[in-house]
C-alpha cells in the first residue's frame, strides 16, 4: 500500500521549520518532502533526518526570488546561468541529503510573452537539468499546477506535461502527479492517473476544494490509494495541503494507511 511523506512546507507550519522533522515523525511518517530549504545548512537538514529516521523523498530547485513572484526559472529567459547554478546547489543537497527526487518548477508566463518561445526555453533547461541529475542517479521531476492558484503558472495540464515527457524522452524525467492541480485542471482522476502512469514517479495529495486534508472534499482518495496500489505504484504519496486546525487533528484519514506501506 502507498507510503506518505509530510510536506513539511505545508504540514506543522505552526512550529518552526527544524521542528517539523521530529513532529513529522512522531505523527508516523517515515519520509519528509518540500520546497526548499535552502537557508538551512546541508548538515544540519541531514542530522534532522538522521535523529528522526526520515526519508528526504523530494525537495525543489531553488525557485528564483519567490517574494518577488518566481516560480521556478526552467521557463524564464535571460535566467539560464542562474538556472544551471541552481541545478548544482539542488544537486549538492540532493547528494548530501541521499533524495533521489528534485522537483524542477517550470517558472511564470508574463503578460505579451510568446507561450511557444517560453516552452521551448523550458525544454531546454529541463535537458540540461536532466543531463547533470542523470549523472548523480537523480531524477528531475515536473508538476502541473493549476493557474487559479499560481497565476501564470506555464505548466498546468497533465496532458502538456505528458507531451514534454515524450518529445524529451529523458530516463531522468518524470512526472509529479499532484491529483489535487490536477482536479482543479481537468479532473478525470482515476482515468488519467492509469493513462499516464508510465511517467509518474511521485504523487502528491490535498482534498478539493480548499486544498485541506483529502478526506475533506469532492475527491475519493481512499479508491484513489487502492486504484494507485492495483496498478503497482511503489513510490510516495506526499501530503501537500493545508490543515485545517493543526496537522496532528487532521491527521485522522491517515490511521488506517499507516503501517500498510508494501
Ligand atoms: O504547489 C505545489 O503543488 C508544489 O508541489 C510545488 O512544489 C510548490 O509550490
Ligand atoms: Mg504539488
Amino acid at each position: 500500500m502507498p507510503r506518505f511523506c509530510a510536506n513539511l512546507s505545508f504540514l506543522f507550519a505552526d512550529l518552526p521549520f527544524e521542528k517539523r522533522f521530529a513532529a513529522a515523525a512522531a505523527a508516523g511518517f517515515s519520509g519528509v518532502e518540500y520546497i526548499g530549504a535552502y537557508d538551512m545548512p546541508m548538515a544540519d537538514i541531514k542530522r534532522h533526518l538522521d535523529e528522526n529516521e526520515l526519508k528526504q523523498v523530494l525537495f525543489n530547485l531553488p525557485p528564483g526570488d519567490w517574494e518577488a513572484g518566481d516560480r521556478g526559472l526552467a521557463c524564464r529567459p535571460g535566467r539560464e546561468e542562474e538556472f544551471r547554478d541552481s541545478v548544482f546547489r539542488a544537486l549538492d543537497y540532493a547528494t548530501t541529503l541521499e533524495c533521489d527526487m528534485i522537483h524542477c518548477m517550470a517558472g511564470n508566463m508574463a503578460k505579451g510573452e510568446d507561450p511557444g518561445e517560453l516552452a521551448r526555453l523550458y525544454c531546454d533547461n529541463l535537458l540540461y537539468a536532466a543531463d547533470e541529475a542523470g549523472k548523480a542517479g537523480v531524477t528531475i521531476l515536473i508538476e502541473p499546477i493549476n493557474g487559479v492558484d499560481m497565476p501564470g503558472y506555464l505548466l498546468n495540464s497533465v496532458e502538456q506535461a505528458a507531451v514534454i515527457l515524450d518529445q524529451l524522452d529523458h530516463p531522468a524525467l518524470a512526472l509529479q502527479f499532484d491529483i489535487y492541480h490536477a482536479q482543479l485542471v481537468g479532473g478525470d482522476i482515476a482515468s488519467r492517473l492509469a493513462r499516464h502512469f508510465d511517467k509518474i514517479r511521485h504523487v502528491q495529495i490535498a482534498g478539493v476544494p480548499g486544498r485541506h486534508e483529502p478526506d475533506r472534499g469532492e475527491l475519493n482518495c481512499s479508491f484513489l490509494f487502492y486504484l494507485l496500489d492495483r496498478l503497482g505504484y511503489d513510490g510516495w504519496i506526499g501530503c501537500e495541503y493545508k490543515p485545517q486546525g493543526t496537522t496532528e487533528e487532521g491527521l485522522g484519514w491517515l490511521s488506517p494507511w499507516q503501517g500498510t506501506a508494501s
